[in-house]
């Protein structure tokens, strides 16, 4: 339980900000008063009503629920055969360089002003007011179709039992099960999600397992070593391409998998998200940083690192258009192995993973809305929150949009499948750019009033560079990506891959127009509202005792 012991502060404004806070965690802070728009248009964001009820755990575990899914025990398999296992690899192992560098620049905004629906708030007030209402909205939109596409799988999932179920009826019965979830007060939402994720885990670490011995010989096919990456090869060239010269197609099928890997990371950036609900965020969210980053670098990598060692990326069932268990690679490998009725539990453990996707995507999707009603970017009534701390219409709004899975009553699964999942990748990295900006703004922001870096609640190694980083390769990828749709040209394929930065722009210009908003001048931005003094501040804080316990604080 938190427990405020009376703070030292400095100034009036400092005092302010102090009840300010108390009263927050008192209850009696109404959000909405304090929400007035400042002159020049940019925002005071005040401090939501979320309760802090989050514990370091549910917060890491939130944040790998929301990340390890349907991209990594799925959509692995068709980076592997459109890149081969080293191309894969190293797009794995570069994404996730991207991501340590969004993660360390959100790290050191998020400890020293930690609110929910951080990140768009961050953009609006120290990039642009439209910047942060495009990229919030963008992101929302993102979550909120990632729940609709994570429903797809897990009717097409449930159908590897029984075909002749029609897809409707669990689309339906998942999305009141997760809806119903993310209605309970949000330490239930904690527990549930804390062990929907632990499944996740063991999965990886099982699979990983299972790896090295069916690599060094236990399965049918004897010992595998790095056969494959000899024959067929370490790099493929891009299947759709025979006609390309073989290091331009090798090159080709590389980059085209950086959507892919890019919407396998995504999420890692709700610590951010959940950062404004967890207890004690000064030493909590520097260590859910560190330890989420190097915990998905370690699944990711290690994963995509096994399947291409026990799968040759010829393997037609990798590019089996049925976006079903048969395409995800861990089944594949189980079937190579031989290993009986294995593909039928990994079928089951694989619903579990995606149903906990799925409650992150809602999850994620309202406490974005709530952030986003707070900073008036959309209708307040969205920052609603019932008695017990949950955004009840913002889970609604999100909710609604997962309805659209029902489009696969029309259209083949498979498309949808992968509409959905560029839309949400673009999107994906659009906010990583927007978070690099942020970052890089409110290093500006410090410097023009005199605050060092050193005294930063949590401060990371290389920056500002790694901002640069992030920002660089986040933008090169969200423009270069859909290029294969101009070889030849291809309109729907266009639409497909450029439709977020479309979107994204419409919104950004359409509030620039309406609002006149303009670029935050580094003086002017708003780095005070919600930057709490934590200094004086102590939580019980609880020193693992048991094995367990131990074991939870190493994981
Ligand atoms: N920007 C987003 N919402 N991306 C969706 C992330 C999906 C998640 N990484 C998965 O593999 O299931």
């Amino acid at each position: 339980m938190a427990r405020p012991v009376s703070p030292t502060s400095a100034s009036e404004e400092q005092t302010s900000r102090d009840d300010k806070i108390a009263s927050d965690r008192e209850g009696a802070w109404n959000a909405s008063s304090d929400n007035e728009k400042k002159g020049d248009g940019n925002l005071i964001i005040p401090m939501p009503k979320l309760q802090r009820k989050l514990k370091s755990r549910h917060l890491q575990m939130i944040a790998i629920g929301g990340t390890i899914g349907t991209g990594l025990f799925i959509g692995s398999g068709s980076a592997l055969a459109t890149s081969g296992p080293a191309g894969s690899l190293i797009a794995y192992a570069f994404i996730g360089s991207i991501v340590y560098s969004v993660m360390v620049s959100l790290g050191e905004m998020a400890t020293y002003i930690p609110i929910s629906g951080a990140f768009t708030s961050y953009a609006s007030r120290f990039v642009d007011p439209s910047a942060g209402f495009a990229m919030g909205w963008i992101y929302w939109f993102s979550w909120a179709i990632t729940f609709a596409l994570e429903l797809t799988i897990t009717g097409l999932l449930v159908q590897y039992w029984d075909r002749s179920l029609n897809i409707g009826i669990f689309i339906g019965v998942f999305w009141v099960f997760i809806t119903v979830c993310n209605l309970l007060p949000v330490s239930f939402y904690g527990e549930f999600e804390f062990w929907f994720s632990m499944i996740k885990v063991v999965t990886v670490i099982g699979f990983l397992i299972f790896g090295i011995c069916i690599n060094a010989g236990a399965g049918e096919e004897g010992y595998i070593g790095f056969k494959y990456w000899n024959d067929p090869g370490a790099f493929a060239l891009h299947p759709d391409f025979p006609d390309l010269a073989a290091p331009v197609a090798k090159w080709v099928g590389f980059w085209s998998v950086m959507i892919q890997a890019g919407f396998s990371y995504q999420g890692t950036e709700l610590v951010g998200i959940a950062a404004g609900e967890t207890e004690n965020p000064r030493k909590n969210v520097p260590a859910a940083i560190r330890k989420t980053f190097w915990r998905i670098l370690f699944f990711f990598v290690f994963t995509v690192f096994f399947i291409g060692i026990l799968i040759p990326y010829t393997d037609e069932r990798l590019l089996s258009s049925a976006s079903d268990a048969t395409a995800s690679p861990f089944v594949i490998a189980a079937q190579r192995a031989g290993v009986q009725h294995l593909p039928g539990i990994l079928n089951g453990v694989l619903l579990f993973v995606v149903l906990s996707a799925a409650n992150s995507n809602v999850y994620a999707g309202s406490r974005i809305l709530v952030g986003l009603a707070n900073d008036g970017s959309a209708p307040r009534f969205l920052a609603h929150t019932s008695f017990s701390g949950v955004p009840v219409y913002a889970v609604g709004l999100t909710s609604a949009l997962g309805l659209l899975a029902f489009l696969n009553l029309s259209e083949s699964a498979a498309t949808v499948f992968s509409w959905f999942l560029n839309i949400t990748a673009v999107a994906g990295f659009i906010t990583w750019a927007n978070i690099s900006i942020s970052h890089i703004k409110f290093m500006r922001a410090l410097k023009s009033r005199g605050i060092s870096r050193e005294s930063l609640p949590y401060m990371a190694f290389w920056q500002p560079y790694f901002s640069y980083y992030g920002l660089f390769w986040s933008v090169l990828i969200t423009l270069t990506q859909g290029f294969t749709s101009f070889m030849p040209w291809d309109t729907s394929s266009f639409f497909v891959a450029y439709i977020s930065l479309i979107l994204w722009v419409l919104l950004y210009v359409g509030h620039k127009i309406v609002y006149r908003t303009r670029f935050v001048r580094a003086e002017e931005a708003d780095i005070q509202t919600g930057c709490v003094d934590f200094e004086g501040e102590v939580w019980d804080e609880k020193v693992p005792s048991n094995l367990w316990e131990k074991f939870w604080d190493w994981l």
